[in-house]
Protein backbone atom coordinates (compact mmCIF):
# COMPACT_ATOMS: atom_id res chain seq x y z
CA UNK A 1 0.00 0.00 0.00
CA UNK A 2 1.19 3.37 -0.79
CA UNK A 3 1.41 5.87 2.03
CA UNK A 4 1.30 8.80 0.26
CA UNK A 5 -1.03 11.78 2.09
CA UNK A 6 -0.76 13.79 4.80
CA UNK A 7 -3.03 11.66 7.60
CA UNK A 8 -2.18 9.32 10.15
CA UNK A 9 -3.31 5.78 10.19
CA UNK A 10 -6.87 6.57 11.14
CA UNK A 11 -6.80 8.62 8.24
CA UNK A 12 -7.38 11.99 9.86
CA UNK A 13 -5.38 15.02 8.35
CA UNK A 14 -2.87 15.46 11.23
CA UNK A 15 -1.72 19.25 9.83
CA UNK A 16 -5.32 20.69 8.59
CA UNK A 17 -4.42 19.86 5.43
CA UNK A 18 -1.98 22.69 4.90
CA UNK A 19 0.78 20.46 3.89
CA UNK A 20 0.39 18.63 0.16
CA UNK A 21 2.32 15.72 -0.46
CA UNK A 22 3.86 15.48 -3.94
CA UNK A 23 2.48 13.61 -7.15
CA UNK A 24 3.51 9.64 -7.78
CA UNK A 25 3.12 7.90 -10.85
CA UNK A 26 2.34 3.89 -10.02
CA UNK A 27 2.45 3.43 -13.53
CA UNK A 28 4.16 5.22 -16.78
CA UNK A 29 1.43 7.71 -17.52
CA UNK A 30 -1.21 7.14 -14.66
CA UNK A 31 -0.02 9.92 -11.81
CA UNK A 32 -1.90 10.23 -8.15
CA UNK A 33 -2.27 14.32 -7.23
CA UNK A 34 -3.03 14.18 -3.26
CA UNK A 35 -4.54 16.98 -1.95
CA UNK A 36 -5.23 18.28 -5.90
CA UNK A 37 -8.50 20.07 -4.70
CA UNK A 38 -8.81 22.33 -1.46
CA UNK A 39 -11.51 22.31 0.84
CA UNK A 40 -13.76 24.96 -0.79
CA UNK A 41 -13.26 22.49 -4.66
CA UNK A 42 -14.16 19.69 -2.31
CA UNK A 43 -17.32 21.84 -1.21
CA UNK A 44 -18.48 22.89 -4.34
CA UNK A 45 -17.88 19.28 -6.45
CA UNK A 46 -20.45 17.76 -3.42
CA UNK A 47 -22.97 20.20 -3.41
CA UNK A 48 -22.83 19.41 -6.87
CA UNK A 49 -22.79 15.75 -6.33
CA UNK A 50 -26.42 16.19 -4.07
CA UNK A 51 -28.05 18.13 -7.05
CA UNK A 52 -26.65 15.63 -9.89
CA UNK A 53 -28.16 12.65 -7.47
CA UNK A 54 -31.41 13.64 -7.86
CA UNK A 55 -33.83 12.44 -9.70
CA UNK A 56 -34.75 12.85 -12.50
CA UNK A 57 -31.84 10.97 -14.30
CA UNK A 58 -30.29 10.95 -10.38
CA UNK A 59 -28.79 8.13 -8.62
CA UNK A 60 -29.54 4.81 -9.58
CA UNK A 61 -28.11 0.78 -9.44
CA UNK A 62 -26.60 -0.58 -12.01
CA UNK A 63 -27.54 -3.89 -13.55
CA UNK A 64 -25.35 -6.10 -15.29
CA UNK A 65 -26.68 -8.12 -18.29
CA UNK A 66 -25.96 -11.66 -16.27
CA UNK A 67 -28.09 -9.88 -13.56
CA UNK A 68 -25.91 -8.87 -10.78
CA UNK A 69 -25.90 -4.92 -9.83
CA UNK A 70 -22.90 -2.94 -8.94
CA UNK A 71 -22.82 -2.09 -5.58
CA UNK A 72 -21.61 1.33 -6.11
CA UNK A 73 -24.73 3.31 -7.29
CA UNK A 74 -24.20 5.85 -10.03
CA UNK A 75 -25.25 9.19 -12.04
CA UNK A 76 -23.93 10.08 -15.22
CA UNK A 77 -23.57 13.61 -16.97
CA UNK A 78 -23.21 14.23 -20.70
CA UNK A 79 -23.68 10.86 -21.61
CA UNK A 80 -25.18 8.37 -20.26
CA UNK A 81 -23.06 4.99 -19.40
CA UNK A 82 -24.42 1.75 -19.13
CA UNK A 83 -22.91 -1.71 -19.81
CA UNK A 84 -21.79 -1.29 -22.18
CA UNK A 85 -22.14 1.67 -24.16
CA UNK A 86 -23.44 5.66 -24.19
CA UNK A 87 -26.67 7.01 -24.19
CA UNK A 88 -28.12 10.85 -24.16
CA UNK A 89 -31.20 9.16 -22.47
CA UNK A 90 -31.35 6.59 -18.70
CA UNK A 91 -31.79 3.77 -20.69
CA UNK A 92 -31.29 1.21 -18.11
CA UNK A 93 -33.70 2.89 -15.60
CA UNK A 94 -35.96 6.66 -15.93
CA UNK A 95 -35.90 6.91 -19.67
CA UNK A 96 -35.12 10.88 -18.80
CA UNK A 97 -32.35 12.84 -20.52
CA UNK A 98 -29.25 12.69 -19.00
CA UNK A 99 -27.92 15.83 -17.23
CA UNK A 100 -25.61 18.20 -18.63
CA UNK A 101 -21.68 17.80 -18.37
CA UNK A 102 -20.75 21.32 -16.89
CA UNK A 103 -18.25 23.46 -18.68
CA UNK A 104 -16.42 24.18 -15.47
CA UNK A 105 -15.87 20.19 -14.87
CA UNK A 106 -14.10 19.96 -18.26
CA UNK A 107 -11.76 23.02 -16.79
CA UNK A 108 -11.16 20.78 -13.46
CA UNK A 109 -10.30 18.16 -15.47
CA UNK A 110 -7.86 19.98 -18.16
CA UNK A 111 -6.11 21.31 -14.94
CA UNK A 112 -5.74 18.06 -13.74
CA UNK A 113 -4.18 16.95 -16.41
CA UNK A 114 -1.86 19.34 -16.95
CA UNK A 115 -1.01 19.36 -13.23
CA UNK A 116 -0.07 15.88 -13.81
CA UNK A 117 1.52 15.68 -16.91
CA UNK A 118 3.24 19.18 -16.93
CA UNK A 119 2.17 20.39 -20.18
CA UNK A 120 -0.95 22.13 -21.79
CA UNK A 121 -4.49 19.90 -22.06
CA UNK A 122 -6.94 20.89 -24.81
CA UNK A 123 -9.00 17.68 -24.18
CA UNK A 124 -12.89 18.27 -24.88
CA UNK A 125 -14.19 16.62 -21.65
CA UNK A 126 -17.77 15.86 -22.03
CA UNK A 127 -18.82 12.84 -19.63
CA UNK A 128 -18.94 12.61 -16.12
CA UNK A 129 -19.64 9.06 -13.89
CA UNK A 130 -20.39 10.12 -10.66
CA UNK A 131 -20.07 7.06 -8.49
CA UNK A 132 -21.47 6.19 -4.92
CA UNK A 133 -19.47 4.08 -2.82
CA UNK A 134 -21.92 3.47 0.40
CA UNK A 135 -20.49 0.89 3.46
CA UNK A 136 -19.24 -2.52 2.08
CA UNK A 137 -19.77 -0.54 -1.82
CA UNK A 138 -16.39 -1.66 -4.11
CA UNK A 139 -15.90 -1.94 -7.93
CA UNK A 140 -14.07 -4.69 -9.37
CA UNK A 141 -11.45 -4.17 -11.89
CA UNK A 142 -12.19 -3.03 -14.82
CA UNK A 143 -11.13 -1.06 -17.99
CA UNK A 144 -12.68 2.14 -19.37
CA UNK A 145 -12.86 0.96 -22.76
CA UNK A 146 -16.23 2.38 -24.32
CA UNK A 147 -14.66 5.70 -25.09
CA UNK A 148 -13.79 6.24 -28.83
CA UNK A 149 -10.54 8.71 -27.89
CA UNK A 150 -7.63 7.82 -25.80
CA UNK A 151 -7.76 11.16 -23.86
CA UNK A 152 -7.06 11.10 -20.11
CA UNK A 153 -8.99 9.62 -17.71
CA UNK A 154 -9.38 11.61 -14.70
CA UNK A 155 -10.77 11.10 -11.12
CA UNK A 156 -11.69 13.16 -8.18
CA UNK A 157 -12.24 11.49 -5.20
CA UNK A 158 -14.47 12.82 -2.26
CA UNK A 159 -15.61 11.96 1.30
CA UNK A 160 -14.14 8.70 2.66
CA UNK A 161 -10.62 7.31 1.62
CA UNK A 162 -10.39 4.13 -0.36
CA UNK A 163 -8.15 1.32 -1.60
CA UNK A 164 -7.55 1.94 -5.60
CA UNK A 165 -6.18 -1.13 -7.46
CA UNK A 166 -4.06 -0.05 -10.00
CA UNK A 167 -3.07 -2.65 -12.81
CA UNK A 168 -1.97 -3.59 -16.48
CA UNK A 169 -4.09 -3.14 -19.80
CA UNK A 170 -3.05 -7.25 -20.21
CA UNK A 171 -5.24 -8.65 -17.60
CA UNK A 172 -7.41 -8.24 -14.30
CA UNK A 173 -4.65 -10.11 -12.32
CA UNK A 174 -1.53 -9.28 -10.91
CA UNK A 175 1.20 -7.34 -11.19
CA UNK A 176 -1.05 -4.36 -9.43
CA UNK A 177 -0.11 -1.13 -7.09
CA UNK A 178 -2.54 -0.10 -4.46
CA UNK A 179 -2.89 3.28 -3.80
CA UNK A 180 -4.99 5.29 -1.27
CA UNK A 181 -7.17 7.90 -2.18
CA UNK A 182 -8.25 10.55 -0.11
CA UNK A 183 -10.57 13.06 0.07
CA UNK A 184 -9.10 16.09 -2.97
CA UNK A 185 -7.35 13.60 -4.53
CA UNK A 186 -7.03 13.36 -8.31
CA UNK A 187 -5.92 10.71 -10.66
CA UNK A 188 -4.98 10.40 -14.13
CA UNK A 189 -4.35 7.95 -16.22
CA UNK A 190 -3.75 8.19 -20.02
CA UNK A 191 -1.00 7.51 -22.55
CA UNK A 192 0.72 3.19 -21.86
CA UNK A 193 -1.86 3.57 -18.94
CA UNK A 194 -5.48 4.70 -20.68
CA UNK A 195 -6.43 1.36 -20.63
CA UNK A 196 -5.46 -0.67 -17.94
CA UNK A 197 -7.41 -2.49 -15.40
CA UNK A 198 -8.46 -0.68 -12.24
CA UNK A 199 -10.69 -1.22 -9.49
CA UNK A 200 -11.93 -0.21 -5.90
CA UNK A 201 -11.96 -3.51 -3.45
CA UNK A 202 -12.56 -1.26 -0.83
CA UNK A 203 -13.50 1.91 1.05
CA UNK A 204 -12.31 2.82 4.85
CA UNK A 205 -15.29 4.20 6.08
CA UNK A 206 -15.72 7.31 8.95
CA UNK A 207 -12.70 8.40 6.89
CA UNK A 208 -14.67 11.24 5.10
CA UNK A 209 -13.61 15.21 6.26
CA UNK A 210 -15.51 15.33 8.92
CA UNK A 211 -17.16 19.03 8.02
CA UNK A 212 -18.10 17.50 4.61
CA UNK A 213 -21.08 15.85 6.43
CA UNK A 214 -20.44 12.90 4.04
CA UNK A 215 -21.28 9.36 4.97
CA UNK A 216 -19.10 7.08 1.90
CA UNK A 217 -17.36 8.01 -0.81
CA UNK A 218 -17.69 9.93 -3.95
CA UNK A 219 -15.29 9.54 -7.26
CA UNK A 220 -16.58 11.81 -10.20
CA UNK A 221 -14.73 10.32 -13.31
CA UNK A 222 -14.38 12.84 -16.43
CA UNK A 223 -13.60 11.26 -20.14
CA UNK A 224 -13.82 12.13 -23.06
CA UNK A 225 -15.79 10.26 -25.81
O1 LIG B 1 -14.17 5.02 -7.82
C1 LIG B 1 -13.09 5.08 -8.42
O2 LIG B 1 -12.09 5.62 -7.92
C2 LIG B 1 -12.95 4.44 -9.78
C3 LIG B 1 -14.18 4.53 -10.62
C4 LIG B 1 -14.02 3.87 -11.94
O3 LIG B 1 -13.06 3.19 -12.18
C5 LIG B 1 -15.03 4.05 -12.98
O4 LIG B 1 -16.05 4.71 -12.77
O5 LIG B 1 -14.84 3.52 -14.08
FE1 LIG C 1 -12.96 2.79 -14.29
Amino acid sequence: METTGNTGSTGAPTDGGLFRFPATEPAPGAVHLPGHLGPAEQRELLDACRGWARPPAGLRTVRMPRGGEMSVRQVCLGWHWYPYGYARTVVDGDGAPVKPFPRWLGEWARRAVEAAYGEPCDVRYDVALVNFYGAGARMGMHRDEDERTDAPVVSFSLGDACVFRFGTTEGRGRPWRDVELRSGDAFVFGGPSRLAHHGVPRTLPGTAPPESGLRGRLNVTVRAL
